[in-house]
């Protein structure tokens, strides 16, 4: 189908085409391409200095890039794009705050940025959990209080596409489930989520596919279950120690590999079923744990081996 062709909502939320982007001697983006459709969840992940913040703030319309194009809800981001401002919500790991305000106001007067009023700043706050703590001054609140504020102010205009850059990263475990909770009824709402963590079991819990960046480039790009379940990194079945020998462990039916830290001896093996049956024959199960891959294990995997 071509382009002229396709009805408005087939339209990506997101197209970056050979997009590069380089400090000095330093390939922060180098030639990536990503389409993000609509409603999608999408994760950058990587390590530090891989390029996930260089890359957002390209597509957000903060830095300028080198080489490619962008194309955000059918605007062009670059130069900077007025008209694009309403639509997208971005929080940045250097969000601006006005530090005398409170909370309240602070969401108030961004919100009457955006031509919206006192009923969408409400709601913003609700939705990041901020109610009950929003006459705080803005300087006097918490880190994951500021960090909650931030992203309310993203939200308060409600756009289609929002973009997060380590929205979780100052958040104790229950607000990150909150945060969790509410990103999901974003999503569930149509909203087309882009962000970055360094939390590999919340991008797997939460994102419908994650983009996996090392020295600039996309090195994966895939759904998490089909990430971990192509990287065939198989299971582990972790028995406490004492209970076998590792040298023994390791003649048993099916392993792969024996490990042995913090008291457990730790079997990997791609046919879990074959090792349960060979280890119950020579020990009591009782107390012994499996583990599947998890996006973290491939990530390590993919990361390692790229390093
Ligand atoms: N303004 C800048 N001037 C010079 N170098 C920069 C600038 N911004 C980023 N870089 C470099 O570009 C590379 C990518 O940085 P970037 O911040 O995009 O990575 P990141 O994946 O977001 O890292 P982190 O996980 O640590 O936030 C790094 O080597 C960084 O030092």
């Amino acid at each position: 189908m071509r382009g002229e062709e396709m009805p408005a909502t087939a339209e990506p939320a997101i197209e970056v085409v050979g997009l590069g982007k380089a400090y000095g001697k330093v390939r922060a983006v180098d030639d990536v391409s990503l389409t993000v459709p609509r409603g999608e969840f999408i994760g950058l992940l990587g390590p530090n200095g891989a390029g996930k913040t260089t890359l957002i703030e390209i597509v957000e319309g903060l830095r300028v890039p080198d080489t490619g194009t962008v194309t955000v809800l059918g605007h062009r981001p670059h130069p900077r794009n007025l008209a694009l401002l309403p639509l997208i919500g971005v929080q940045t790991q250097q969000s601006a705050f006005f530090p005398h305000l409170t909370a309240r106001e602070h969401v108030e007067t961004v919100a009457a940025f955006y031509g919206r009023g006192r009923a969408d700043a409400e709601r913003a706050l609700a939705q990041v959990g901020l109610t009950d703590s929003a006459d705080a001054r803005v300087a006097r609140v918490s880190g994951g209080q500021r960090q909650r504020l931030a992203v309310a102010s993203a939200l308060v205009h409600q756009p289609e596409v929002i973009f997060l850059d380590e929205p979780t990263g100052a958040l104790d475990p229950q607000a990150r489930r909150d945060l969790w909770s509410m990103l999901r009824e974003l999503k569930g709402e149509g909203k087309t989520i882009v962000y970055t963590t360094h939390h590999l079991e919340e991008a797997e819990a939460l994102c419908d596919r994650v983009a996996i960046l090392h020295q600039g480039r996309v090195v994966a790009l895939d759904s998490p279950r089909d990430l971990i379940n192509r990287a065939e990194l198989g299971s582990q079945v972790l028995v406490p120690a004492g209970r076998i020998a590792p040298e023994l462990a390791g003649r048993l039916d099916g392993v792969d590999a024996v490990t042995v830290a913090d008291g457990t001896v730790t079997l990997h093996t791609q046919q879990l079923t074959r090792v349960l049956a060979a280890l119950g024959a020579s020990t009591e199960l009782d107390g012994v744990q499996t583990r599947a891959a998890t996006l973290e294990d491939v990530y390590l995997d993919l990361i390692g081996a790229q390093s």
